[in-house]
């Protein structure tokens, strides 16, 4: 029988340029040929990324290859893990290389995006300019609105609960804790006292905005990283294979929550003209009215057809606008701040640090005054606890994913095609042995000028540890609320150990690990996170 040649020539080509395109090419003639490949099938499928992704385990599986194979990493054939700073996060992060869909995708809420989530640089620089100022240093410092929230949550709420806890004299959850009274902080300060969270002394509406929140948390990877797939599946009805239904219910149910708070700080506000003379120190929605002041401002600039006449005009056509920027602000800010004080407390607490612990409660107690945020700022030994929890714990050590732009150049790669994924981690930047001797050791002395021979070496050392510091991120897109978290968890810090000596009972929070994803939830024995217990002073 004779076989007819054309098809089988054609079908021979097609073979020849699929195995070209699919395998050769990314193999050894893509400009990301020469990078070492963490995984051997990494070059030709994100297979091998995805399962880690999925489970939550990629931030310590790509830690592991750039500990064999050194700072450039290939994950998928066009993906690049990179941990260095010069050729690394310096070029990445300061321009040019926008955020891409990966945010987009899980971060927009009420199906609109706050910049957190924005892909572009224009709309996002434009918004993080009428926010900053609300969260910089000394606004935070000197504002005696934060400082009666500060008082409110801390004396009158968080300690006679603690009190309570110290004398049952039995070990208690703190992630809990401390999710609650961070919860407590950012929302007050976003919507003002009178509106927001009140889950100090509400514990059981906390547990179920927090489940809500983890349930929210748990099922990120499929509309990140399968996004057409989570699509497809949702148009035939089928999405329930992959994300239980009550994740949709619960993440309605937070929206529906900071819904609420929208609307009760707008109710304020209207009320007193827009003027904040006369509203009790503490309540003023200090974000929500900031960023209501400059859309109002931006939109009454506008051409004179667009021009809204008046800001209650704005606030019914920019409602989920505002309620999806501020929903962000809030839970970017409550987990994180959480998380680090959980190990935080995680590492006085275990006997081996009991040291640091004396030490801390010696320089607290030594404060004339527990609330005078530019005295507590000032505690070098805190601030060194707490640099050294973010190092080692920071609670967003995983990857930040980066598009590059055309003609891209990375360290030793130029000419890089537009569309590439590039991402670094904090979990690896922050543990290079060169910068942070003995990496995995939680050590504050090395932030500390006493560990070092002389002032010259202290601030040698202090110059190359701020520059692979990571936990806030870098460049246009760093942590908006970077001194808020800062002020918040200081004052936490300050209140409990003050006042408490705290300890594990034995053997308890041995297995404190962190959930390897983007955030890093504190992973205790047998799901318990950390059972501390108090004991007044
Ligand atoms: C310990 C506490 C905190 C840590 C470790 C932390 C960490 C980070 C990091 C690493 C980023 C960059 C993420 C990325 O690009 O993928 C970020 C961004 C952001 N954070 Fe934080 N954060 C903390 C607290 C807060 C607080 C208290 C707030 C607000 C109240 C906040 C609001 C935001 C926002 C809005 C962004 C997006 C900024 C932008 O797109 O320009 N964070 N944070």
């Amino acid at each position: 029988m004779v076989l007819p040649l054309t098809p089988l020539v054609a079908a021979a080509l097609l073979l020849c340029l699929t195995l070209y395109r699919y395998i050769l090419h990314p193999i050894f003639f893509s400009s990301l040929s020469a990078v070492p490949s963490a995984h051997w099938s990494a070059p030709i499928s994100r297979l091998w990324i995805l399962y880690y992704r999925s489970r939550e385990e990629e931030t310590p599986t790509v830690h592991a290859g750039h500990q064999r194979l050194g700072p450039l990493l290939r994950i998928a054939p066009n993906e690049l893990s990179v941990n260095s700073v010069d050729g690394g996060i310096r070029t990445i992060y300061t321009g040019g290389y926008e955020k891409g869909d990966w945010y987009s995708n899980m971060f927009s809420n009420y199906g609109v995006m706050p910049m957190f989530a924005m892909p572009d640089h224009g709309p996002h620089s434009k918004r993080k300019r009428m926010l900053s100022n609300i969260y910089a240093k000394t606004t935070l410092q000197n504002s005696a609105s934060l400082k009666a929230i500060s008082k409110t949550l801390l004396d009158d709420r968080l300690i006679p609960r603690l009190h309570d806890i110290a004398q049952s004299g039995k070990p208690v959850e703190f992630y809990w804790i401390f999710a609650a009274v961070a919860m407590d902080f950012v929302s007050a300060w976003v919507f003002g006292l009178s509106q927001s969270t009140d889950f100090i002394r509400a514990p059981q509406e906390g547990d179920k905005f927090f489940q809500d929140y983890k349930a929210r948390q748990r099922y990120q990877f499929w509309p990140q990283d399968l996004p057409r797939l989570t699509s497809f599946l949702g148009k035939v009805g089928l999405q329930w294979l992959i994300i239980p239904c009550w994740v949709g219910r619960a993440n309605a149910d937070i929206e529906s929550l900071i819904m609420q708070m929208c609307d009760a700080a707008e109710n304020l506000v209207q009320k007193c003209g827009g003027q904040r003379a006369g509203i009790k120190n503490g309540d003023w929605p200090n974000v929500y009215a900031q960023l209501r002041t400059a859309l109002f401002k931006e939109a009454s600039t506008k051409s004179d057809t667009e021009a809204l006449q008046n800001v209650e005009d704005l606030v019914q056509k920019q409602r989920l606008t505002m309620a999806s920027e501020m929903l962000d602000h809030t839970l970017a800010g409550f987990d994180t701040s959480s998380i680090t004080l959980t190990f935080l407390a995680w590492e006085l607490s275990r006997p081996e640090n009991s040291s640091w612990q004396s030490r801390l409660r010696s320089e607290v107690t030594a404060l004339p005054d527990k609330h005078d945020a530019k005295a507590v700022d000032g505690l070098p030994l805190l601030q060194a606890i707490l640099m050294e929890t973010l190092r080692l714990h920071a609670a967003i050590p995983g990857n930040q994913p980066r598009i590059t732009p055309s003609n891209a150049t990375l360290g030793a790669l130029s000419n890089l095609p537009p569309g590439i994924r590039v991402q670094s981690q904090a979990w690896s930047l922050h543990r290079n042995p060169t910068v942070f001797p003995n990496p995995e050791t939680w050590n504050p002395a090395r932030w500390l000028p006493a560990s070092y021979p002389s002032s010259q070496a202290f601030e040698a050392a202090q110059r190359e540890m701020s520059r692979w510091f990571w936990a806030f991120g870098s460049g246009g897109r760093m942590c908006v609320g970077s001194n808020l978290a800062m002020y918040d968890m200081k004052a936490i810090v300050v209140a409990i150990w003050g006042r408490f000596r705290t300890s594990m009972e034995e053997g308890g929070g041995t297995g404190m690990v962190h959930r390897g994803g983007y955030v890093a939830e504190p992973v205790g024995d047998g799901g318990r996170f950390l059972e501390m217990v108090l004991e007044v002073l």
